[in-house]
């Protein structure tokens, strides 16, 4: 199920401090998350973030009171008794050897002016999820193009009847004609290449 969630200010654990554990702190943090993470030894980038972090070994009891947990370490067994221990504690739990055992998948995502794309193939093909963001990056409005498109919008919206509903069908137009024009750009002959012709 694909949703946005607004989890700021709300408590995340990290289990693992190599480069998995790095992009889910990333992740967290950008969301407003307040992020603690254990592990023995965790990358000198992921120690420069604005993160709690406990020098040791997993312990069941890390998962209480926590909202959102990753397991991200390199040892199975423990991803697997962390997951088993968050789900019990009712967190959202995403486990980075076998998504399948949590509750949550993190998709590849793009965006710019509080527009958000993301995007997950059913399946593990991270290199596919990250070709799909490049292409729709081009895509994507400006800040311009949104500020004009929502008064557009609320300007329609006061207008009755019929005379409201034209200027919402024109405006429709013209932001997928906007859109289109982007994905004609994208498509140039050459742009995308889908192996020996
Ligand atoms: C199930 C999932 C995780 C989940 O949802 O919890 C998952 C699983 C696995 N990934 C693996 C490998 C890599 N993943 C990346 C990168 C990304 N992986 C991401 C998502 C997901 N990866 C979810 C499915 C997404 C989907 O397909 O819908 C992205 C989109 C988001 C993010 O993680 O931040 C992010 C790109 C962000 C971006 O650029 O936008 C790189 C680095 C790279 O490519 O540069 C590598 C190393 C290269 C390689 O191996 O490909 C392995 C093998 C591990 C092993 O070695 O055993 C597994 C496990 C397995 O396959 O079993
Ligand atoms: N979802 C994804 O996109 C990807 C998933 N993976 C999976 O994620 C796992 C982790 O990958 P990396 O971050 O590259 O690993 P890594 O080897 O760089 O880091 C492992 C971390 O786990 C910590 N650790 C080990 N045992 C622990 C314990 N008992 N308690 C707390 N911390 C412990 C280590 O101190 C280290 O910080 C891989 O084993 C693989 O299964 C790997 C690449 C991408």
């Amino acid at each position: 199920m694909a949703v946005f969630l607004e989890l700021s200010g709300e408590q995340a654990l990290i289990v693992g401090g190599g480069s998995v554990a790095l992009r889910r702190a990333r992740t967290l943090l950008e969301a407003g998350l307040q992020v603690r993470v254990v592990a023995p030894r965790v990358l000198d980038e992921l120690a420069a973030l604005p993160m709690r972090h406990e020098a040791r070994t997993y312990r069941p009891d890390d998962v209480q009171g926590m909202r959102v947990v990753v397991a991200a370490t390199d040892d199975a067994a423990v991803n697997d008794a962390v997951t088993a221990d968050a789900r019990a504690a009712g967190a959202l739990v995403n486990h980075a050897g076998d998504a399948g055992q949590g509750t949550l998948r993190f998709p590849a995502v793009t965006g710019r002016a509080g527009v958000q794309v993301a995007i997950a193939t059913g399946r593990e093909l991270p290199m596919l999820a990250q070709a799909l963001r490049e292409g729709v990056e081009g895509l994507l409005p400006t800040q311009a193009d949104l500020d004009g498109w929502v008064a557009r919008r609320e300007q329609a919206l006061t207008m009755a009847g019929s005379e409201r509903e034209a200027a919402l069908e024109a405006l429709r137009l013209d932001i997928r004609a906007a859109i289109g024009a982007g994905l004609a750009d994208g498509l140039r002959p050459g742009s995308l290449k889908r192996g020996a012709a």
